[in-house]
């Protein structure tokens, strides 16, 4: 693709109208009267603005924003068409970014997932921070088990779905994760990505680059407890069976607000599986 030829003139208005809280479409409505092509107008206004954002990151001392999945769409369509399923909106949150899906997986599915993963379970761990290997760790009572990318025809259905759902590549993201948790078992909060100062992220984010988004799916619903919960916007998604709670994070850091955990379950039991997202494939 060509580059179109921003002058530091308009570049300083671009930014200018962005500081100013001008919508992007209305800058670009701008420039096609003074007689940009719309193309060239976008291509101008989105790198304009990117630069300035990541600039000011760099100074202020903040990994720069990447691309993340799930397209943002306000006020749009409540069924949306994910291949072999239609998948409901049933809540869509900007800070932090947080979708809320209803019917992602069959009944049947929950049930076969479950049974998949049941003789498998072993102890959570966490990444332990010195080397990236495994950790057990109280903050995570679960137990759960990790199956490869399409490991069978039934999970290779599911991942094409979710990449369809959210127009990521389905080699963009780890394997599925299923965590069990018992009466009283908890994931206290914590955020998903990799922290880039430690050192054992290093060999994790070699193979694929970071995690920018997780979609935790509900294989059941327990009778009590058990939500997703967002401490700093005081926000839970309900363990619902079939539904999920997709939720990213442009930048490994706390501004994105990802912080999320899973609350005690209080009565029966839950069963999720996790799905992550990567920035690259993750082969
Ligand atoms: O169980 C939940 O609700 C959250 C799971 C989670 O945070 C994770 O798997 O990273
Ligand atoms: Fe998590």
């Amino acid at each position: 693709m060509t580059q179109v030829r921003i002058t530091p003139e308009l570049e300083r208005w671009i930014v200018d109208q962005a500081m100013a809280g001008r919508e992007p479409d209305v800058v670009v409505r701008s420039m096609r009267d003074a007689g940009w092509s719309e193309a060239d107008a976008m291509e101008a206004v989105d790198r304009v603005v990117r630069d300035h954002l990541d600039q000011n990151a760099r100074e202020t001392g903040l990994p720069p924003a990447v691309r993340v999945p799930a397209p943002i769409v306000a006020n749009g369509a409540s069924v949306l068409d994910a291949g072999d399923r239609k998948v409901c909106v049933l809540a869509n949150m900007l800070l932090p970014r947080v979708v809320l899906f209803g019917g992602l997986l069959s009944e049947q599915e929950c049930d076969a997932l479950i049974e998949v993963a049941r003789p498998r379970m072993s102890r959570s761990t966490t990444v332990d921070p010195g080397n990236g290997g495994d950790l057990v760790h109280e903050a995570r009572t679960s137990r759960g088990t990790f199956f490869p990318r399409a490991f069978d025809a039934m999970f290779a259905a599911i991942e094409a779905r979710i990449a369809r759902l959210l127009e990521w590549p389905a080699d963009h993201g780890e394997g599925l994760q299923i965590l069990h948790y018992g009466p009283g078992a908890e994931y206290k909060p914590h955020y998903d990505y990799f922290d880039p100062a430690l050192p054992g992220s290093e060999p994790l984010l070699r193979r694929g680059g970071q995690r920018v988004a997780s979609l935790v799916m509900y294989l059941n619903t327990p009778e009590c407890g058990g939500a997703t919960t967002f401490p700093d916007v005081r926000f839970e998604a309900a363990a619902i069976k079939g539904n999920a709670v997709f939720f990213s994070y442009d930048r490994p850091h706390p501004m994105t607000r990802s912080l999320h955990g899973g609350a005690p379950v209080v009565a029966g039991e839950k069963w999720v599986a996790t799905k992550w997202l990567r920035e690259r494939a993750h082969l």
